[in-house]
């Protein structure tokens, strides 16, 4: 009889060939990805050139997104991406997804068909565990690890101790996935999860779509976490089959009833209302009656978290016939091609034009105020991203309320932060939709 462990120790197990891991124990642990943006992976790769070790330990596992500030918005990023391009073509990077091919490296990475359920990535970005969804292993790590990890296809870890989240209930009409991760990170404070798996589970976790649980995942870091992760159940496969990730490859886990968790929570989605994250901390969330008023400067709809075909309809219900207040300026931002050629297709873009909003290219965009929208001094802004520090977005007086994005479409067209559901009227249906 094996001990009982949650879903990270018996995938890391497996990956390092254990009957068993426990929490705390450093393990050198095999990886199955590489994802690789312009902004980190330059960083290791000169690391690697100037100790003569410019290898990539199998350029069928690396899959490179130049993301964040694509296409170039100044010479510095111009350069970054040519240095992650020439990189990819000297060493045969097989999933290379160039500016108009891609969009947001993680958001790329989770619909690619390429994760299976089992697998470990690692990347140079905090929002990694975006693809725990999958019931994978997915972290970021710093530049060195990352150059490791691109040279031997190995990197070093600390098994994380196990935070559990159960979800019980169903969400109801205008509250979403986002608003559930902004409540557990609300509650359990911004380091919360410090260097733990958030593993997410629970009768409510069904009701979910493989899009919802990205949002939750990718969070994970906004509590300190290590990483998250959720089971593969019969909504990840239907999405894995889809993708046509190949079934040979899924190695699928379950956590055990009796496996050791150094805390768990429950969230009862049934009583849940949309949470709004108030400057300057994700873990300042507020039921959206407090933020009620809140005149706003900008409206954003993007990101890895939340910038999804599904984050886009919901936005789009709420625009459909309607006009954005005329002091607000709303930017849309497709997280991939895409996600941005299903929008054209479904009519959504013209949606989002004919409300007033700009709809902007693929990438990071506004997120971390690099380009596409930075925020100015004072400016408030309303938006589906993950992080509202300070000057995160640009000016450091800038003020940004994360939440989701129904949230986001209805502070539009109101000018100031809008309850989603005073907008469920006829279209009540689609808007959970
Ligand atoms: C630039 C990159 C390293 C950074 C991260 O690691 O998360 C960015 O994606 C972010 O969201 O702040
Ligand atoms: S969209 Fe934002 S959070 Fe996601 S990787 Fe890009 S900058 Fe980071």
């Amino acid at each position: 009889m094996t001990q009982p462990m949650t879903l990270a120790e018996k995938i890391l197990a497996a990956k390092v060939g254990r009957d068993v891991v426990r929490p705390g124990e450093l393990l050198e642990v095999p990886v199955d990805w590489v994802l690789a943006h312009e902004i980190t992976t330059p960083v290791a790769i000169r690391m690697l050139e100037e100790r003569d070790m410019d290898r990539v330990w199998n350029p069928e596992r690396v899959v490179a997104v130049p993301d964040h500030t694509v296409p170039a918005k100044d010479i510095a990023s111009a350069r970054l991406y040519q240095r992650l391009k020439a990189w990819v073509q000297k060493h045969g990077i097989k999933h290379w997804y160039d500016v108009g091919r891609g969009g947001i490296a993680h958001t790329v990475f989770e619909a690619s068909g390429l994760p299976a359920p089992g697998e470990v990535v690692v990347s140079g970005d905090s929002h990694t565990p975006n693809a725990g969804a999958l019931g994978m292993f997915a972290t970021g790590v710093g530049s060195t690890d990352l150059a490791g990890a691109i040279y031997a296809g190995t990197f070093w870890l600390k098994v994380p101790e196990t935070l559990r989240i159960d979800l019980v209930g169903e969400l109801q009409p205008g509250v979403y996935a986002k608003d559930i991760i902004l409540e557990v990170i609300r509650r359990i404070g911004d380091d919360g999860a410090r260097s733990m798996a958030m593993e997410w589970g629970g009768p409510g976790m069904a009701t979910l779509s493989m899009e919802e649980r990205f949002t939750l995942t990718n969070m994970a870091v906004e509590a300190g976490g290590m990483t998250g992760i959720v089971a593969a159940d019969d909504v990840t496969q239907a999405y894995l089959r889809e993708k046509g990730t190949p079934e040979e490859r899924w190695r699928i886990f379950e956590p055990d009833p009796d496996a050791h968790y150094a805390e768990r929570i429950e969230v009862n989605l049934s009583e849940l209302e949309p949470v709004v994250a108030f400057p300057n901390r994700p873990g300042n969330g507020h039921p959206i009656s407090d933020a009620r008023g809140i005149r706003i400067d900008q409206a954003y709809l993007g990101s890895c978290t939340n910038g999804r075909i599904s984050d886009l309809r919901i936005a789009a219900n709420i625009l459909r016939g309607r006009r954005i207040a005329d002091h607000v300026r709303m930017i849309v931002v497709p997280a991939t091609q895409a996600i941005y050629k299903q929008a054209l297709r479904e009519g959504l873009i013209e949606v989002f034009v004919e409300a007033g909003a700009t709809v902007s290219y693929p990438s990071c965009g506004a997120c971390l105020g690099m380009h596409t929208g930075v925020l100015g001094p004072d400016d408030v802004c309303i938006s589906s991203t993950n992080r509202n520090f300070t000057g995160r977005m640009g000016h450091p007086s800038a003020q940004i309320y994360l939440a989701s994005p129904a949230v986001v479409a209805a502070s539009a067209v109101a000018g100031e932060i809008t309850d989603p559901r005073e907008f469920l009227t006829e279209t009540a249906t689609q808007l959970s939709a």
